[in-house]
């Protein structure tokens, strides 16, 4: 891509840039300047307007535009000009009044009830949908008998009253974008929450949330004048457009023409807010997707040569009977149980396991990023010594990105589609360690060379979607190395790119994690992974880990039907010409675990007894454990050394 296109390309995505472009067009120009003129023209009343908005000149009634009345007198013989420019500041400020209610209430509540979710997220829902039974015009009706005379406190209870809408539009979409892999990676690294809402969440939302407000500004002029034409405005000689109209309809049969001047105004003013959100609508729908089907680029590459890993026998992570309970269609659901996990400073240990047995929610339990409604119902997790279950979230928004950091499967998703490269990962930098400018872009152009991307500097003008697959998996870990944690929690890094970048991917993460003696957790279904990358491995199924110890070990002698049944179904050990060996059957949802072994149903082993009573774990050799009754039927002539640990 030429670097013409590619500032072509970025001047398209950037949302500031394009509303900036959007906004100097004639079409937004226009309305623009009207309601400029208008809010000009009203604050400027008392020095430009050519009269007094309450003198009355008995001689000039009902003159039509002339020389001394540019657009005329009312039945009182009062400038329609000046009256015109004096009700621009009443009906202006109460849209105005109307339109920072609506803001403060609607669009403030729906972003944090959508970005919270949860208990505050019930409870904001269920007062909207109260809100929205209420009969807007009958109550606008009991305020206005109530307390009638104080116009502020009426606008403001119609802004409350009209606001439940556009909550609850925004809380959808703030509910939708809080979904996104890039709002949980922000989440990962650590950011506070209201600048995860300002950076990440409000420009994706704010097309809707100015396209509704615009709408709203013009309802809220017609309403206000609606009300002073019903005689509920600000009470005469002081004027408003409602007010002007109702008097103009009066006098229609003498002076037809007292009509126009409010009418157009106020009709003007309505159509020009409209515009706008037209105009914004247009600039957002112009946005265009993040490509996330990118073809992947394939470099024909040496698989990287194993390099010595620095491990220490200390453990950095320590699991212990860890229990993870997640909502479910009947109720709270175990769905990881009993689960105990080391990790030493610097080791390299796989999570391995069919989709659905637990694992990234293991890594999710550790984060502290389960799904709404999720928790650790049981066990310790020590990280460092220090137990996260009872940290705290303050406490774990700061371990979060600088001790423990997480990449996913998916890095184009894991980015957000509007910031460039060196923008996401600068902020991190700055967050992390601070500085100046000149610092903060020296260290994020040292990250992105760290993670071998070729021309850092050309790299980090881009956007997510101009990023192959492997490229973006490298900003995803160079944003991860930002803090320079302890632990990476690395959840399917390499599932979404093609083989060769799976190499690349996996050699740099080794040439990292010696470099900087970070342990890392590798979640992952794929064998061949765990065999070139990891020193130990936990094999997990249906919320259980069934097996663990050194890969050589689990290789060679696994001590679970479940682990047998996975390493036969490996492409690599399949006899040539022969078919691959499958485990019969599928992991069980939470909600059908057998009460016995989770795997008996698949299990060729399985006999009554794994069925009766939760399965202790055995440790057949040092460091070499697994939760099965006929470990030692696996191994031909098994070892009679059997110790159960639990
Ligand atoms: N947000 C959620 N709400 C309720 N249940 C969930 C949620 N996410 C996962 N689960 C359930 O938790 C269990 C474990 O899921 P998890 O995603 O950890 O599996 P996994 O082994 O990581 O699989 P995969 O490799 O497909 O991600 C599954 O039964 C799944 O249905």
């Amino acid at each position: 891509m030429t670097a013409g296109i590619e500032e072509f390309v970025a001047r398209g995505t950037r949302p500031g840039r394009r509303w900036r472009t959007a906004l100097r067009r004639p079409l937004a120009l226009l309305p623009l300047g009207y309601l400029a003129l208008l809010v000009a023209g009203s604050a400027l009343a008392p020095v430009l307007a050519p009269y007094s908005p309450v003198a009355t000149d008995l001689d000039q009634v009902l003159a039509g535009p002339g020389r001394a009345h540019w657009l005329g007198t009312d039945a009182l013989g009062r400038d329609v000009l000046t009256r015109l420019m004096y009700g621009g500041q009443v009906s202006l400020l109460h849209a105005g009044i109307v339109v920072a209610t609506v803001v403060g209430v609607g669009v403030t509540g729906g972003i944090v009830a959508g970005y919270l979710d949860g208990w505050f997220d019930r409870a904001f829902t269920w007062v909207v949908d109260v809100l929205l039974a209420i009969p807007v015009l009958m109550t606008l009706l009991v305020v206005l008998t109530v307390v009638g005379e104080h116009q502020t406190v009426v606008m403001v209870a119609l802004g409350v009253l009209v606001s439940p809408g556009l909550a609850r539009v925004v809380r959808g979409a703030t509910l939708a974008v809080r979904k996104e892999l890039y709002v949980s990676a922000a989440r990962v690294c650590g950011l506070p929450h209201h600048r995860i809402v300002t950076a990440h969440v409000l420009p994706r939302i704010a097309g809707p949330i100015i396209v509704q407000v615009s709408l709203l500004a013009g309802g809220a002029l017609l309403i206000d004048a609606g009300l002073s034409y019903l005689g509920f405005g600000a009470q005469p000689p002081d004027p408003t457009w409602g007010d002007m109209i109702a008097q103009a309809a009066s006098v229609i049969d003498r002076q037809p023409w007292l009509l126009v001047p409010p009418g157009v105004v106020l009709g003007l003013a309505i159509l020009a807010f409209g515009l706008l959100g037209d105009v914004v609508r247009d600039a957002t729908a112009e946005h265009p997707e993040p490509l996330r089907d990118r073809l992947h680029r394939a470099h024909r590459a040496p698989a990287p040569a194993l390099t010595p890993r620095k491990e220490t026998s200390a453990a950095l992570l320590s699991l212990r009977d860890v229990a993870v309970t997640l909502p479910g269609a009947h109720g709270d659901q175990v769905v990881v149980e009993d689960l105990d996990l080391d990790i030493g400073r610097g080791e390299t240990v796989a999570l391995v396991g069919e989709s659905g047995c637990g694992k990234s929610i293991t890594g999710r339990a550790i984060l502290d990023l389960l799904p709404a409604g999720g928790a650790v119902t049981a066990g310790s997790l020590l990280f460092d010594g220090a137990d996260l279950a009872l940290a705290g979230a303050r406490a774990m928004r700061r371990l979060r990105g600088s001790r423990i950091a997480l990449i996913s499967q998916d890095p184009v998703g894991a980015l957000d589609p509007v910031f460039t490269v060196a923008h996401q990962v600068g902020e991190l930098v700055r967050l992390r360690h601070g500085g100046s400018r000149a610092e903060v872009r020296e260290r994020t152009l040292g990250l992105l060379d760290d993670v071998n991307l070729p021309e850092p500097e050309l790299v980090g003008r881009r956007y997510p979607h101009e990023l192959s697959g492997g490229m973006a998996q490298r900003v995803a870990i160079a944003m991860a190395l930002a803090g320079e944690p302890s632990l990476l929690i690395a959840d399917e890094p390499t599932t979404a790119l093609d083989v060769t970048v799976q190499a690349e991917v996996l050699g740099l993460l080794r040439r990292l994690q010696a470099e900087r003696g970070m342990a890392i957790l590798l979640i992952t279904h794929d064998w061949s992974v765990v065999a070139g990358f990891c020193r130990r491995a936990y094999v997990m199924y249906a919320g259980h880990i069934v097996e663990s110890g050194v890969v050589g070990d689990l290789l060679a002698r696994p001590r679970h039907p479940y682990t047998e049944g996975l390493l036969g179904a490996m492409p690599s050990r399949a006899r040539r010409g022969g078919r691959l060996a499958a485990i019969p059957g599928t992991v069980p949802e939470p909600a059908h675990w057998p009460r016995g072994c989770h795997f008996a149903p698949r299990c060729a082993l399985a006999t009554a007894e794994c069925a009766e009573a939760p399965i202790p774990v055995f440790e057949p050799a040092t460091g070499h454990r697994t939760r099965c009754l006929h470990h030692i039927k696996l191994l031909p002539g098994g070892e009679r050394d059997d110790r159960a640990t639990a």
